[in-house]
């Protein structure tokens, strides 16, 4: 069943919040980032973002439906994300997601730097891996990290090879996050912990090294 109106309106008020209320942790700079929420199963339909758009903004240009093959379902001049294969991945191979959120943050770059040469970002015993839905005592998480290519059918495949029901999100090198949940508000909350994630560890290496520097004898 394809989307109502409806549905289709209630997914771009969602999108609205999202994007605002990323847009104010500036999580959107140089008009980067791409957001979607799923509107239909079967066939695959979903509201994204449109290309190139300033996401601090509202405006009535700024979602449209595109099909599982990331085509726009209805005549428009708008263009969805450049990204937007990647999206379609991820619907395509979680088929319980309803969201996927996707933004260039200082933090997410700079993991994804700090571990270059490394397919992935470990990270154990930190309170919020629970906020990524796993609840086990002393938990660890691995984050896959996929290359920057610059062509997205290709950057889609390979991230689409690495991606697992384990872990809901995936770093793309020195670019940004993909994390997507069940709906908006789980793949938000699951877009937060890995910032918070990230955030952490990145400024406990800083410390570290600032402690070690200043430990007399070294
Ligand atoms: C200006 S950022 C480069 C493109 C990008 O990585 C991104 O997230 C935004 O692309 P879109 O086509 O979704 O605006
Ligand atoms: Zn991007």
């Amino acid at each position: 069943m394809t989307a109502t109106f409806e549905q289709r309106l209630d997914a771009f008020r969602r999108l609205d919040d999202a994007k605002l209320t990323f847009a104010r942790r500036d999580w959107f700079p140089g008009t980067s980032g791409n957001l979607s929420i799923k509107v239909a199963n079967e066939p695959l339909q979903f509201a994204v973002t449109a290309s190139g758009k300033d996401k601090t903004k509202l405006s009535p240009e700024d979602y449209l439906i595109v099909d599982s093959d990331s085509r726009p379902v209805d005549e428009t001049s708008l263009k969805p994300s450049a990204e937007t294969l990647i999206h379609a991945v991820v619907y395509k191979k979680f088929p319980q997601a309803g969201a996927c959120f996707h933004v260039h943050t200082v933090w997410n770059n700079l993991i994804s730097e700090l571990y270059f040469g490394q397919r992935a970002f470990s990270i154990q015993g930190q309170e919020l891996i629970k906020g990524l839905g796993i609840w086990e005592e002393n938990a660890s998480i691995t984050v896959p990290i996929v290359e920057n290519f610059a062509d997205i059918p290709t950057l889609a495949a390979a991230i689409e090879k690495v991606i697992t029901p384990d872990v809901p999100g995936v770093l793309i090198r020195n670019h940004g996050i993909y994390a997507w949940g069940g709906n908006d508000f789980e793949a938000k909350r699951h877009l937060e912990a890995f910032e918070f994630l990230f955030e952490y560890h990145a400024r406990l290496l800083q410390l570290r090294q600032a402690v070690v520097s200043h430990t007399p004898n070294n």
